[in-house]
């Protein structure tokens, strides 16, 4: 099985957040954790009314491809309870799969529907990119650009929202 790095969104807006997201990067440790983002609190995207998100983005490297990437976030889902709700409702741990890149550095580029590589809502997601971003300030969303111009072309009252939540650790 080839080396793949990749990037994974986790968000939680029921019961415990911060449990569930620091559970999840815990879980992650044994799997080749790199890097994580601290933890942050943002609105509800989308069009669903519900609570605001604990969000985070954390760069994982290990002995899985894609599907295996997108099979490990669904079994963080399932450890954290989460049952099946409304597309975009709230959730006890939503883990996404945002790009994976191959150990040649070529990101895995894939119009599945079970797996849509790079994330196709990413790009427009604050509470994906500005974590991302402060982890890595050098990433790149392939097909759409340097995460900081993606950050930069937000509304800035997106951007905003986007609150360090400052009981972290
Ligand atoms: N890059 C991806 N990461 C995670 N799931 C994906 C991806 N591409 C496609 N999917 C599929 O989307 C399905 C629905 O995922 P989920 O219920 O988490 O959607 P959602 O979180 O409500 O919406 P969104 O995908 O906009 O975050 C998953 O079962 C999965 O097969
Ligand atoms: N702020 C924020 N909003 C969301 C999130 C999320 O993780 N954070 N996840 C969703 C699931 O599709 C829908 N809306």
């Amino acid at each position: 099985m080839p080396m793949a790095r990749a990037v994974l969104s986790l968000g939680a807006n029921l019961g415990d957040r911060a449990g569930a997201l620091r559970g999840a990067i815990e879980a992650l440790k044994d799997d080749g954790l790199v890097a994580r983002s601290v933890l942050y609190e943002t609105p509800p995207w989308g069009p669903v009314e519900q609570p605001p998100y604990l969000n985070a983005v954390v760069v994982v490297r290990g002995d899985r491809d894609a599907a295996g990437w997108l099979a490990r976030a669904h079994e963080l889902e399932q450890a954290a309870g989460r049952t099946r709700e409304v597309r975009w409702g709230a959730r006890t741990l939503d883990v996404d799969v945002v790009t994976v890149t191959g150990d040649d550095g070529a990101p895995v580029l894939s119009d599945d529907p079970a797996l849509t590589l790079p994330h196709p809502r990413a790009h427009e997601r604050a509470f994906v990119l500005v974590p991302w971003l402060s982890l890595d300030p050098t990433a790149v969303l392939p097909g759409r650009g340097r995460v900081a111009d993606l950050v930069a072309a937000l509304p800035p009252e997106d951007v905003a929202a986007v609150a360090r939540w400052e009981h972290l650790q």
